[in-house]
């Protein structure tokens, strides 16, 4: 009994582990609020991320997914939100893409640790890629009498392993070579990050 939890525990952790380290929205988001903001607005980002998990990761043990089967409504209204939510990020990026950025000068600019935290989680939240990770993964592999301590300690988990993953991206990016090739490169680069999260936004307003 104890091991069976155990392996589910560890299955369940490297699926989100490998859910969090595949490219997405989320690491454009932390990516680039760390090279061209600063180190604590990544790490605010990367906040929000955990955040976003361990909601996710509650919401899908209390069975979000039979709620959005008996609601499709509901499902729709969730997608058509995500969606507009990255859209107006894409928008964002695209529109500020030909702006030069001057963050050689100490704090670069910074928007600011709420503002970065509250992107970051809404991106989680709007984020189909997360919704799959916690919706099926979780279904697949927990069995169904689910121990009591298991809904503290999977959101608590899902937490820790996207906090520490963008936490680490988010440390690697905002050291000063790589945003050296930022800067250089910025109007490319937000125009390529900036269409993608415009088709993820798409995609998933679009998608059954
Ligand atoms: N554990 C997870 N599946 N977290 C969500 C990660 C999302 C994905 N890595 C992205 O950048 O969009």
């Amino acid at each position: 009994m104890i091991n069976e939890t155990l392996l589910s525990v560890l299955s369940i952790t490297g699926a989100i582990t490998l859910g969090a380290m595949s490219p997405g929205q989320s690491f454009i988001l932390v990516a680039r609020t760390a090279v061209a903001s600063s180190r604590r607005d990544g790490m605010a980002v990367a906040l929000g991320m955990g955040i976003g998990c361990f909601i996710f990761a509650l919401v899908a043990l209390l069975g979000l997914q039979s709620l959005l089967l008996a609601l499709p409504w509901l499902y729709t209204t969730l997608k058509m939100l995500g969606g507009v939510y990255l859209i107006y990020l894409a928008f964002k990026m695209l529109r500020g893409a030909n702006q030069p950025l001057m963050i050689e000068a100490v704090g670069g600019q910074q928007i600011g640790f709420r503002r970065a935290f509250t992107t970051g989680l809404l991106t989680q939240l709007g984020n189909p890629n997360t919704a799959i990770v916690f919706g099926s993964v979780f279904a697949a592999l927990l069995s169904h009498k689910i121990p009591m301590v298991l809904y503290i300690v999977l959101p608590l988990i899902a937490l820790a392993v996207d906090l520490l993953w963008y936490a680490f991206v988010a440390f690697v990016l905002s050291s000063p070579r790589p945003r050296r090739v930022y800067l250089r490169f910025k109007a490319w680069f937000d125009r390529l990050g900036g269409s993608v999260l415009a088709l993820l936004g798409l995609k998933l307003m679009l998608n059954k």
